[in-house]
């Protein structure tokens, strides 16, 4: 067993552990279904706790602290504390079972390791950078996937489908956030962009904001408050300066210099999940490599971003129609009578090709199974969407 000597101070095996409450947890999204999951759990004297952090077979996690003055620590909420805890128990050969940033766990503090995941309720995947066609899990229990465009620039439509159809397929509500507001100061001009934009991303809401002025930022931090969110965007879009805006003067990097292995080297670490100093609570995950995720087995995730082209196929004559030259085409139809763009086509045709591609280099059984994960997410998803806002149209 990894022995860490680091400079938390309480007490891992504390008796008190079972008159911990996990309320502060709800800080970092805790609630009802996660408690349900973990119930078996606390009868064993575990802990419910977050990942905030991995690295190298251990993790950093936020686990509630005992009740009693000064146990917080640093860079943890009131009442909770961060241990080190290892993962060998969870270890699968599945890597898309790996624990990650954002997982729910059962922590066992006499251990000092984590005993179990809870079920993923969202997952943020991407392709390892191996040959061999393994998904990786950058984030999980993800409520929304910020995607930064910046109005600098030409809008680039086709990379923003691509990132809509990783949001999607991750189970969580992709949101887009035009950025550098400031920079198109014709209001004419800026709606005509934001229409653009939200012909490209059926169901998803379109916000601009502006770092400089504060333009919007209120609008942003009421969308992400309570939830987990991640960001995602090409460099430059001015994620780092969104996250600034949502963090306010707790700095997106929280240093922790800690002995990392016993023999007195020190280093310095990030975290990479923060909590948002906001009243309703919420956290943003900012892990390195996931910004500019590429794409992947995202075949539903395509489906949901090109949700109007799937429903025109619905109406082809023929039910396989390639929707290239085949009479009673629907699709072909739309783009003949203009109600259809010829780019957003091409940009599905490229994004089904590419995915088909990487799932023809997948494991045939793990694709299955995650096909059904992500139909039963999907499914809940709009329950709880529903739930939240209402039936929508
Ligand atoms: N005018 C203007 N410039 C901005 C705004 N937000 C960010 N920028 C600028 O855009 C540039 C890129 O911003 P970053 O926040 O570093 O972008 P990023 O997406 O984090 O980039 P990577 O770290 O490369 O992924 C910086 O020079 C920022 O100062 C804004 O609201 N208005
Ligand atoms: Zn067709």
């Amino acid at each position: 067993m990894r022995q860490q000597a680091h400079h938390l101070s309480s007490s891992p095996s504390s008796p008190s552990t079972h008159s911990t409450s996990p309320a502060p947890l709800a800080r970092y999204g805790w609630d009802a279904a996660f408690a349900e999951a973990f119930a078996p759990y606390a009868a064993d004297g575990l802990l419910p706790g977050r990942i905030v952090r991995v690295d190298r077979g251990l993790c950093d996690a936020v686990v509630p602290a005992p009740s009693g003055p000064g146990t917080g620590s640093a860079g943890a909420a009131a009442g909770l504390r961060t241990v080190r805890a290892d993962l060998a128990p969870v270890s699968d050969p599945d890597p898309t079972r790996w624990a990650c940033t954002g997982d729910w766990i059962a922590y066992d503090p006499d251990e000092r390791a984590v005993r179990a995941l809870l079920p993923r309720r969202t997952a943020v995947l991407r392709s390892a950078s191996s040959k061999r066609s393994d998904g990786q899990v950058l984030a999980a229990n993800v409520d929304h996937v910020l995607i930064a465009v910046s109005l600098a620039a030409e809008l680039d439509l086709g990379r923003a489908e691509r990132f809509l159809a990783l949001a999607w397929e991750s189970g969580a509500q992709p949101l887009v956030v035009l950025t550098k507001a400031d920079l198109v100061p014709d209001p004419a001009t800026l709606a005509h962009l934001v229409a653009d934009v939200e012909a490209t991303a059926p169901g998803v809401s379109v916000l601009t904001v502006s770092a400089a002025t504060g333009d919007g930022v209120d609008v942003l931090t009421a969308a992400v408050t309570g939830g987990t969110t991640v960001l995602l965007g090409q460099s430059g879009a001015g994620k780092s300066t969104l996250a600034n805006s949502l963090l306010g003067s707790e700095t997106q990097t929280v240093r922790t210099i800690r002995d990392s292995d016993g023999k007195g080297r020190h280093t310095t670490t990030t975290r990479d999940l923060l909590p948002l100093p906001l009243p309703g609570g919420g956290v943003l995950i900012d892990t390195p490599g996931l910004r500019g995720v590429g794409l992947w087995d995202a075949e539903g995730g395509v489906a949901q971003v090109f949700s109007e082209i799937e429903e025109l196929a619905g109406d082809c004559r023929f039910h396989d129609c390639a929707h290239t030259a085949e009479p009673g085409c629907a699709v072909l139809a739309a783009l003949e009578d203009g109600t259809l763009q010829e780019r957003r086509l091409d940009s599905y045709r490229k994004l089904i090709r590419e995915n088909e591609w990487i799932a023809s280099r997948t494991d045939a059984r793990l694709r299955a199974e995650r096909r059904r994960v992500w139909k039963q997410r999907q499914a809940l998803g709009k329950h709880l969407v529903q739930r939240k806002r209402g039936p929508q149209r």
